[in-house]
């Protein structure tokens, strides 16, 4: 158990990249097949960006029900879906095909110039869904977490305990608007996985502990997590 100053949670450490891609995914099928046994449907949320790819290439496979999967995103970058930063291009790409493909997607991005134009059309989709059985969340060095990150025009209310289900947000560092669920959100989930690679983002994740939420927004959504990670 990691995180005694602060935040608690469990970091799972491998080898290598692929092994992790490997029980990791595991892991979040055996999760989904478990909650399964008692819920008629079951939302898996997933991040997007540079590091899930692998995990989603195993998870697509994995021999459940998925035509009981609900799939969404963390969060989204305001692009459209044939951008290469297009997140739900990503999961359409590398998660919702082999037998993954009889998932539904919940989609959080819709064609408009601005998130806040159809973000109430969006969450009225997605409410009755949730709340979300497995997370898979991702963190940045600045240990932004979906898109929740310090700086933020609407941090606050990201992290606010009776925020909204999508709160769109604008930060110095990301070049597009986005739309996130919020911590509240995020934090209902029944089970909670964070994925991290690298030497740069394991100092991020030590140096958060004990920093305030705004600061290390990845600190909303750690208590009870497992963190998985490798070089
Ligand atoms: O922009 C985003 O960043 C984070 C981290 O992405 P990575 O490329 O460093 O793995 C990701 O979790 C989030 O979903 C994405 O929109």
């Amino acid at each position: 158990m990691a995180g005694d100053q602060g935040v608690s949670y469990d970091l799972q450490t491998y080898p290598d990249r692929d092994m992790l891609a490997m029980d990791l995914a595991n892991n979040l099928a055996g999760d989904l097949r478990s909650i399964l046994t008692h819920e008629d449907r079951v939302v898996l949320a997933v991040p997007g960006g540079t590091s899930p790819g692998p995990v989603f290439d195993v998870l697509c496979a994995a021999d459940l029900d998925w035509d009981r999967v609900d799939v969404m995103l963390t969060d989204e970058r305001w692009v459209p879906e044939d951008s290469d930063r297009s997140n739900t291009r990503l999961i359409r790409e590398r998660l919702l095909v082999d037998r993954a493909a009889k998932a539904r997607l919940l989609p959080i991005y819709a064609p408009a110039h601005e998130p806040e134009e159809v973000l109430a059309e969006i969450e009225v989709q997605i409410a009755n869904a949730l709340p979300l059985a497995v997370v898979l969340l991702g963190m940045g060095t600045d240990m932004h977490t979906a898109s929740i990150f310090p700086g933020a025009d609407q941090l606050a209310e990201a992290l606010d305990p009776h925020a909204p289900v999508l709160v769109a947000m604008r930060a110095p560092g990301a070049p597009e608007p986005r739309v996130t669920l919020s911590a509240r959100v995020l934090n209902e989930a029944m089970r909670k996985h964070v994925l991290i690679f690298g030497d740069d983002k394991r100092k991020a994740l030590e140096n958060a502990q004990g920093k305030r939420l705004e600061d290390a927004p990845i600190n909303a959504v750690l208590s009870g997590a497992i963190v998985h990670w490798a070089e």
